[in-house]
């Protein structure tokens, strides 16, 4: 089962190798703002799964979610410790 460490590092090698096809490139070039409309999006999708959906259909917007923080960290040259730091 693949966890936040090992999403963020395959994120990265995606970031360094730009291969093509890959949505995480595609989001990057896209930009800081486009991503933050991104996650505010995901966002609401967790909230409305929480509320009217299943368990599962919540864990996986939770998840897409957590997709999309990371793009957005790559975007800013952040590290998970440097959020770990804040945990
Ligand atoms: N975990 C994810 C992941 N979660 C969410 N998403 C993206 O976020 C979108 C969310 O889906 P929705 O149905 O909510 O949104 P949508 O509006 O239908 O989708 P879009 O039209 O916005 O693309 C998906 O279409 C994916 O583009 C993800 N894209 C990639 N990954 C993982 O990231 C890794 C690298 O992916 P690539 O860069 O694409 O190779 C792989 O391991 C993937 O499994």
């Amino acid at each position: 089962m693949k966890t936040f460490d090992d999403l963020f590092v395959e994120l990265s090698e995606k970031a360094r190798t730009r291969p093509a096809g890959s949505g995480t490139v595609r989001e990057l070039d896209a930009g800081v703002h486009a991503i933050g409309k991104k996650i505010v999006e995901e966002a609401a999708e967790v909230w409305m799964a929480a509320e009217y959906q299943s368990d599962e259909e919540t864990a996986e917007e939770i998840s897409q979610l957590v997709y999309h923080l990371q793009v957005l960290m790559l975007a800013k040259g952040l590290e998970p410790a440097d959020v770990y730091r804040h945990l």
